[in-house]
């Protein structure tokens, strides 16, 4: 792999709930253009990570973060950051679909019409771009106007997606996007994965380790030790992690003898 340009630069990052410490000096660079996953046991602090990218991680109360996460150049943690405008760039598609209780139309359109003041032309256009983004217009193009939660599961998440993408974003982070779906709706995403990285950075975490296969160029293996605090363990191109990891603990995780 050439041209590797980070996107995102992590830098000795500590997280805490309160006084409790969920993840402990995690370095690592995430690659523009290209989709890296983060693996690992339960409670070794993947999902805690991910957040900390666009500080969503914030809105679970009383939280510290140490370190610096650098992102077009300035530490996100900075006070002068503009946290909306953060959360726009550094999209996030969670576990479950989560779309609003309104039309198709107006859950892509929403984060939009929230940024900045479009004429309806310009919001048409959005939306259409989005959604064909997502791999969902041609299902939904005649029923812009019907609520989103009358879509399948797997259509609602590409949805989210959709919303996602509307606004732009430079990268995308998605929390375990396909462990509501079923296998189809699991390979229309994945596949959507692989074609978003054209456009986008995506860090993707996952409990599957044939789908961190399939879709990643990196991975990052998380883990915890008797502490119980997460650290990153090992971090590579996806195929070196699963056929020649460097560290026993990844040999275990990816043989499946362990988590
Ligand atoms: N909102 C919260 N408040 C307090 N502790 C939390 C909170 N969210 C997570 N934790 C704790 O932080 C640690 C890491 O949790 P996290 O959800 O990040 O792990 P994970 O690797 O994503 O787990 P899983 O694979 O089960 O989703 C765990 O010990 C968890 O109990």
């Amino acid at each position: 792999m050439s041209n590797l340009i980070p996107a995102i630069k992590v830098k000795s990052l500590s997280f805490y709930y309160g006084t409790a410490k969920a993840i402990e000096k995690v370095s690592l660079d995430i690659y523009k253009n290209y989709v890296t996953a983060i693996i690992g046991p339960s409670g070794c602090g993947k999902s805690t990570f991910i957040k900390t990218l666009n500080r969503i991680s914030e809105l679970e109360g009383k939280v510290t973060v140490e370190g610096s996460i650098e992102f077009l150049g300035q530490n996100i943690y900075d006070a002068r950051v503009n946290i909306n405008r953060l959360r726009r760039e550094i999209g996030m598609v969670f576990q479950k679909p989560n779309p609003f209780p309104m039309s198709i139309y107006e859950n892509v359109a929403y984060g939009v019409r929230i940024a900045n003041r479009s004429s309806k032309a310009e919001l048409d256009e959005v939306v259409e771009f989005a959604l064909k983004g997502a791999a969902l217009w041609d299902e939904v193009k005649d029923k812009l106007d019907k609520s989103a939660l009358g879509l399948s599961g797997g259509q609602q998440q590409r949805l989210c997606i959709a919303r996602a993408l509307a606004v732009k974003p430079k990268v995308l982070l998605m929390d375990e996007p396909c462990s509501a779906l079923d296998p189809i709706a699991t390979m229309k995403v994945e596949e959507l994965i692989h074609s978003l990285r054209q456009e986008l950075t995506i860090v993707i975490v996952t409990h599957n380790m044939q789908q961190a296969t399939r879709v990643s160029d990196f991975t990052a293996f998380f883990s915890t030790d008797e502490t119980r605090i997460g650290q990153m363990v090992e971090f590579g191109a996806t195929e070196q992690i699963f056929s020649n990891p460097l560290d026993e603990r990844t040999r275990d995780y990816v043989s499946g003898r362990f988590g």
